[in-house]
Formats: C-alpha cells, sequence, structure tokens
C-alpha cells in the first residue's frame, strides 16, 4: 500500500527499510515481501508516477527531464574536458525512479562485463553464467504495438517471456530502417548486423533496438515490479518522503550498526524516523546512495571534516569513482521530410499522434525514440593500444555505441527552424576518466557537487574522436548515397583538432552514471561494497542500485541494474536465513 504522510504508517519497525523506489528498489521491494512474514517499507522523495504523462508515452520521455518535479534536477560542476560546459544530470524522482524517466532503451551489457564483476569481486555468483539466468525472472517479451513479424529481429529463445518488465521491439518503422540495415550489410566487416539487439554473449554489431515498453505504454519497475506486488499486507510504500541520514544504531561485533533512517517531506519539515530489525537497504541511485552515507558519515574522512559532519566510518570510495558513458551527438542533414523533425518542431502533428496514442496506444508516441543501436570496439591495431592498456572488460564487450535517431538528437544545441535530419549518436562506453559526487554542504536539501571529468584521459580523447570518424563512415555507405547530404555543423572538420573541438562543444552525459558506492571483495582497499552488497565497516547496511557496478558495462545501465538487484534479492534472503539469529535481540 503506498501512503503519503508517516503518521499513517501502520507501524515504525519493519524487517527492511528500502530508501528509494527506484528501478533496484523496486525489485527487492517485490522479492522480499514474496514471503508474507516479511515486512517491507519503501521510502521515496518523490510522488507516484500514476497519470504522469510523460512517464507513461514512450516517445514523450525527454520531456519528463530535466527541469521538472519528477526529476532531481541536478547540473554537473563546469567540465574541463567539455570547454567548461556544465549539463544536467536528471535522475528520476518518482515512483520507478529512473526507470519511470529514461529512454526506454534496454540490454544487459556484455558476458564479459559480468565475469569482469566475478574477477573484481572474488564471488563466481556474479558471472555472466550465473547471472544470465536473471533474464528470465526480469524480462517478459510481449508482441510489438503494431503486431508486425519480428522474426530474425530478435532471438526468442535468448529472453524471458514471464518475467517482470515488459520489452518489445519498436512497432513503428522508420523510413531509414531499410537503409540503416543496407549501410549495415555494404560494410559488414565494421558494422554487421545482429540477430538479436541484447544478447549479452554477442553485442558487437548493430541490432534492432529492445525497448521497456507493453502495449504502448512503457513499463517501469514502478508499473511492473511495485503494481504486481502493491496490494501485499506486508509491503508500505511512503513516497514524497525525503531520507536525510542513517541512524547509527549501536555498536555489534565492533562495527556500527545502521538499522534506522531520518527521513522529512522537505527543508524545515518535521524529522522522522523509522528502523530496520534485520537491514537497511540504500536503493537511492548513483547520486542518491553516497550523497545519504555520506550525510551519514560514512565517507573521506577529509571531506565530510570539510562540511562538519562525523565520521562514523573512513572510506574514501564513497562518492569516488564516478563513471559515466558520453554521448556525443553527430548529426547530419538529409533530404525530403521524412524525419521526424516535422514532428518535433510542429504542435499540430505531435497532437494528432498523440490523439492516436490516446485512443489506441499506437504510432509514434507509442514507441521510444530509435530504433537501430549498436555497440563496437576500436580497431585492435589502434595506436593507442601501444601504450594504453584496454578498459573494456573483455573482448566481446564495446568502447562506443552509435544509435541511429531518425531526427535531431542533440540535447546541447536546439532543433534548428528548418531543414530534416539523422543523428548517429556515438557514446564512449569503455571510458578511463574517474569523478566523484561530494556533499557541497551538512544541509541534506542542498543539491551535491557532481563531477564526472568527462573526456579527461588520453583514452577518452582517443576513442571519442574514432567513434566520431566511424559514425561519418558509416553515414558515406552508398545505402545513404540519395538522402544523407551531409555533416551538419562542428561535424564537418576531420582533423584531429577539429574532431575534438566538435566533441567538446557539443558532449554531455547519456545518464548512466555509475561506480560511487563500487562493489570489491571483502578484502580490497578500494571500494564500498562487498561482494555480497554490505557497506564495508557497517552492520545492517547495504546499497543495491547502479551505483555499486565499479565501472560501465556495454549497455543502456537500467537492464544491468535490474539484473544486480534481482541477484541481491537472492542474497538478502538467503543471508536472512543463514544469520537471522545474529539480530535476535533486536
Ligand atoms: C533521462 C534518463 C534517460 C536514461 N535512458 C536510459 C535508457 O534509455 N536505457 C537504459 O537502460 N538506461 C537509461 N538511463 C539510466 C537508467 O535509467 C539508470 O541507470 C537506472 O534506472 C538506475 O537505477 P537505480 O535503481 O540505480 O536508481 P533510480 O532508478 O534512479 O532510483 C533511485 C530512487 O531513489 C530515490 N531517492 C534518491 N534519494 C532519495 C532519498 N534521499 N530519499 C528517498 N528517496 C530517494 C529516487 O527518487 C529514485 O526513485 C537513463 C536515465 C535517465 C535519468
Amino acid at each position: 500500500r503506498i501512503y503519503e504522510r508517516f503518521e499513517d504508517l501502520p507501524v515504525v519497525k519493519y524487517d527492511y527499510v528500502i530508501v528509494g523506489a527506484g528501478t533496484a528498489g523496486n525489485v527487492l521491494a517485490n522479492r522480499l515481501t514474496e514471503n508474507a512474514k516479511v515486512q517491507v517499507l519503501v521510502i521515496e522523495a518523490g510522488p507516484s508516477d500514476e497519470g504522469v504523462l510523460a512517464a507513461t508515452a514512450p516517445f514523450l520521455a525527454p520531456k519528463l527531464t530535466p527541469n521538472t518535479p519528477y526529476d532531481w534536477n541536478y547540473t554537473v560542476v563546469p567540465q574541463i574536458g567539455l570547454n567548461n560546459r556544465t549539463y544536467a544530470q536528471p535522475r528520476g524522482r518518482l515512483l520507478g525512479g529512473s526507470s519511470s524517466a529514461n529512454f526506454l532503451l534496454h540490454q544487459f551489457g556484455s558476458s564479459d562485463d559480468y565475469d569482469r564483476l566475478a574477477r573484481i569481486t572474488g564471488d563466481v555468483g556474479w558471472s555472466w553464467s550465473k547471472m544470465k539466468k536473471y533474464i528470465f525472472k526480469h524480462e517478459k517479451i510481449v508482441p510489438p504495438t503494431d503486431n508486425h513479424n519480428t522474426s530474425g529481429q530478435y532471438v526468442p529463445a535468448n529472453h524471458g517471456t514471464i518475467g517482470m518488465v515488459s520489452v518489445s521491439l519498436r512497432g513503428f518503422f522508420e523510413t531509414i530502417d531499410a537503409k540503416v540495415i543496407a549501410a549495415s550489410k555494404e560494410l559488414s566487416s565494421e558494422f554487421p548486423h545482429l540477430p538479436d539487439g541484447a544478447t549479452p554473449e554477442n553485442i558487437l554489431g548493430l541490432g534492432w533496438a529492445q525497448q521497456t515498453v507493453g502495449g504502448g505504454v512503457r513499463s517501469s519497475s514502478s508499473t511492473s515490479y511495485l503494481r504486481n506486488a502493491n496490494t501485499r499486507p506486508n509491503l508500505s510504500v511512503l513516497i514524497k518522503t525525503q531520507v536525510i541520514k542513517l541512524i547509527n544504531t549501536g555498536s555489534e561485533n565492533g562495527r556500527p550498526a545502521f538499522r534506522g533512517v531520518e527521513f522529512a517531506t522537505g527543508p524545515s519539515q518535521p524529522v522522522n524516523f523509522v528502523f530496520a530489525k534485520k537491514e537497511v537497504i540504500l536503493s537511492a541511485g548513483s547520486i542518491g546512495t553516497p550523497r545519504i552515507l555520506l550525510l551519514s558519515g560514512i565517507g573521506p574522512r577529509d571531506d565530510l571534516a570539510k562540511v562538519g559532519i562525523q565520521i562514523h566510518i573512513d572510506n574514501p570510495s564513497v562518492g569516488d569513482n564516478l563513471s559515466d558513458h558520453v554521448l556525443i551527438p553527430n548529426v547530419f542533414e538529409v533530404r525530403g521530410n521524412a524525419s521526424l523533425d516535422g514532428l518535433q518542431r510542429d504542435p499540430a502533428q505531435l497532437q494528432s499522434a498523440l490523439d492516436e496514442w490516446t485512443a489506441s496506444k499506437t504510432g509514434v508516441i507509442a514507441n521510444s525514440r530509435s530504433s537501430h543501436i549498436g555497440f563496437f570496439r576500436l580497431p585492435k591495431n589502434s595506436t593507442l593500444f601501444l601504450t594504453t592498456a584496454d578498459p573494456a572488460s573483455g573482448p566481446k564487450a564495446a568502447h562506443w555505441e552509435m544509435i541511429v535517431s531518425n531526427f535531431w538528437n542533440n540535447p546541447s544545441t536546439p532543433l534548428p527552424p528548418t531543414g530534416n535530419f539523422l543523428s548517429l549518436t556515438a557514446v564512449l562506453i569503455s571510458p578511463t576518466s574517474r569523478g566523484s559526487v561530494k556533499l557541497a554542504s551538512a544541509d541534506p536539501f542542498d543539491k551535491p557537487l557532481i563531477n564526472p571529468k568527462m573526456v579527461t584521459t588520453e583514452f577518452d580523447k582517443f576513442a571519442v574522436r574514432e567513434a566520431v570518424r566511424a559514425v561519418k563512415r558509416f553515414a558515406a555507405a552508398k545505402a545513404w548515397s540519395d538522402y544523407v547530404i551531409g555533416p551538419y555543423g562542428s561535424l564537418a572538420g576531420t582533423s584531429d583538432a577539429e574532431i575534438d573541438s566538435h566533441v567538446r562543444q557539443g558532449s554531455s552525459s547519456i545518464h548512466h552514471p555509475l561506480g560511487t558506492a563500487a562493489i570489491s571483495s571483502a578484502d580490497a582497499r578500494k571500494g564500498v561494497v562487498d561482494q555480497n552488497l554490505k557497506v564495508k565497516g557497517a552492520m545492517g547496511l547495504r546499497v543495491v542500485d547502479a551505483s555499486v557496478w565499479p565501472f560501465l558495462p556495454s549497455a543502456h545501465t537500467q537492464g544491468p541494474t535490474y539484473l544486480v538487484a534481482e541477484r541481491a534479492a537472492d542474497i538478502v534472503i538467503l543471508d536472512s536465513q543463514v544469520i537471522s539469529a545474529d539480530y535476535l535481540h533486536l
């Protein structure tokens, strides 16, 4: 049941208190309450997602963030690698979290990513052969909205059919789809077409995009995991309530325990408390989770002293290691008016598409914004590899990605009043730049300082340059010759200096920050959580969300977050059976 007021909660002690009803938090809420004896409270800062049009109509997703009440409305500090520009760093602030606000593309990463997780943690449970089963628990492949024949567009055997989140292929053919496939066939050694756009054993190539859409509407962790569990009497969800910090509930085995949380509905509002008999689980996301840890005195000693926060656990890794996928917009001018730019410019066209969606949940609005995406590697003989180690998780993982959109897709520059465009957005998938999330002050309602230090390493500079060159090779395929006029604006430059300038003036984030509460083996010096996602040095406290990924996987990050959360639920349940005797004194 969903509560808006703390005073209405039936009790103040639960087995588990989950902070954040986002992508990962709702997976846990569902899985932990499958056992009717387990009482769970989820606390979410944002409101309900019900009736929020941009959280429901897939094509309207970019209208939900930034600068809305459904976003945390964060901005990164000026980025040295990007001409000292800042940009918005949206994070969903409503039921479903970023799974209610994201752009719905859905994959899981490379099998190499999970095998690397297993190596980093020393826990084979994170390896791909063990993680693969969670796809089938998580995913429910459903027909595209137009019910077209999908044979050859994905491999059904590699997907779940009875899981929680609806996933489909786009049900709206773009005029450019045939050209994308023809260009891929023509340049098949560099841009091969894949039988499936989201099979972790085989991600290198271009595939039909899969999206978290079912029946023409968004499928989020809220509309799936949470809604499915919401009638259970053992699940309570308190919304519009921001957790301020953890409560130190004493010392156990010589370590501080954190089995309570403090929260309020806003600045200067009364502060209230709840307690967990077993654990507090932080699922507040890559910015929210380190923020709460730091506010609770778990983090770098010197940083906390500067803002006047009493230290409980000195851990320099909290908020450190922030990594994000860099988005490099590459726009080409095209002939004719078959792009979706008209729809974006003309309110009447948009309204008529919206009317169709409202009436039948079909048409362009029923779909995400790209029909093809592809993951690629730099050539093996790139000069960079003479001096720099390959940062990808393995030979099956990617260095960069290309997203094909039939319209102007450039978050840094508004759509010009005339012209039609094709966007081949490049994304740096395996960056080596690392930044941080720090507190600006001890005020829990003050926004944190987010600094991903984008494109500041030699690898990143080289890789983004080569990615831009590669998308230009793709656009130069004969298959595009009657359509593409040429690169638009700063993309026209060909020298290293011109491409670097294009990158610096246009790039920003594709909104996949993670790594700020990174997982590592129990004895590793760096890292925030151990292989079982328990906060190092603490008792009664775990982190389960994107922040535990120690590096960026070869995917948009909702799929990898869902899989981590599914395994985390199994770990928490198993742990409670094994060690519940430890908590008998509570
Ligand atoms: C605009 C945008 C577009 C994206 N596009 C894609 C895409 O197309 N495909 C893809 O795979 N990924 C995409 N992503 C990334 C993906 O959605 C995230 O990586 C993933 O959803 C993160 O899940 P999470 O559980 O870590 O955090 P979230 O889902 O963000 O959940 C965190 C939750 O905690 C709540 N919270 C935070 N702090 C507190 C607090 N103090 N008290 C109470 N509640 C709190 C938040 O409100 C939120 O509900 C996108 C993200 C954004 C923002």
